[in-house]
């Protein structure tokens, strides 16, 4: 399967953050999750992607070719979606699909106007009227619409009621059906990313913790709730990070079955990935 999108080893500094070797890549009919804490760098990865912001190192490929944001032919091929629309508020919601219209050529104008039936968008509603969810439901519809091959999603659930994000969930699920398409969705909604995604990214204060498909890390990762004792007989390539709580400690460990072959009285429970990202960013790393 060729590989969409490939990140490798992107960099960017600002005078108080430093993203860094950030390197993943996301194969033809994969939804990638991206995900970490507020300020983790998400944005500006996805901004370093599209050359939004210049990139200090590292570089981007598309389907293996430089990713060339002055080239209209690759533009055309990458449907972006951030957390507001960028259109005049005076602007109607079909104005801005005739705006894309003229922008794309292969927009699709069926499909559009299936999509804003399908989301309940009014043609003549303007998009100073639009409340939050139905500004990024626009923003989705109109990324759909020219029948990309990469989305580029920075939070496109947040603000959605359940019943809409789970719409979207099945649209980006038929979208990566294709094989010759990829998303890259950036969320807090983990629960979301545990129901479509394939592989999963986290940051860290602008470092890459790990970028693993998404089932390894929910059936082989684990938490370990142990006392003092056992924790002092864990080795370090068990440990991936651990808090202490009152008399016991949580142990993330990249191999639940490992642990209870070797430890068979530990007790461990499967992971969530709110669980992962907090024990890396609240606990302490390694051993
Ligand atoms: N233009 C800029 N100038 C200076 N610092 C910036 C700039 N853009 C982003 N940053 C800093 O980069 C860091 C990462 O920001 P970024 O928006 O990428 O995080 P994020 O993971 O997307 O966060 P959130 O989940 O809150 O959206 C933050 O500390 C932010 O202040």
């Amino acid at each position: 399967m060729q590989n969409i999108l490939e990140v490798r080893d992107l960099g960017r500094s600002y005078v108080n953050f430093r993203l860094e070797h950030i390197s993943f890549s996301i194969a033809g009919g994969t939804i990638m999750g991206l995900v970490g804490e507020n300020g983790a760098g998400k944005s500006t990865t996805i901004r370093g992607i599209l050359g939004l912001i210049r990139r200090e190192c590292g570089e981007v490929l598309f389907c293996g070719e430089p990713l060339n944001t002055d080239s209209v032919a690759m533009k055309e091929q990458i449907g972006v979606v951030f957390d507001s629309l960028c259109f005049s508020p005076e602007l109607t919601v079909e104005k801005a699909g005739k705006i894309c219209r003229s922008i794309y050529s292969n927009w699709d104008e069926a499909y559009f106007q299936e999509l804003l039936q399908q989301f309940s968008l009014l043609p003549k509603q303007k998009v100073k009227e639009l409340s939050r969810g139905m500004s990024m439901k626009l923003s989705l519809v109109l990324a759909f619409a020219h029948h990309p091959k990469l989305l580029i999603l920075d939070e496109p659930t947040s603000g959605l009621d359940p019943v809409v994000r789970d719409d979207l969930l099945d649209l980006f699920l038929e979208f990566v059906q294709d094989e010759e398409h990829a998303i890259l969705i950036s969320t807090h909604i983990t629960s979301d990313l545990e129901k479509v995604a394939d592989y999963v990214t986290f940051l860290h204060a602008g470092k890459l913790l790990l970028s693993k498909p998404k089932d390894e890390l929910l059936w082989q990762y684990g938490i370990l709730r142990c006392g003092e004792a056992l924790f002092q007989k864990l080795k370090s390539p068990e440990v991936l990070a651990w808090r202490k709580k009152d008399y016991s400690y949580d142990v993330l460990v990249p191999d639940r079955e490992a642990i209870l072959r070797k430890y068979p009285e530990a007790v461990i429970d499967q992971v969530t990935m709110d669980e992962i990202l907090l024990l890396y960013v609240k606990g302490v790393q390694g051993k």
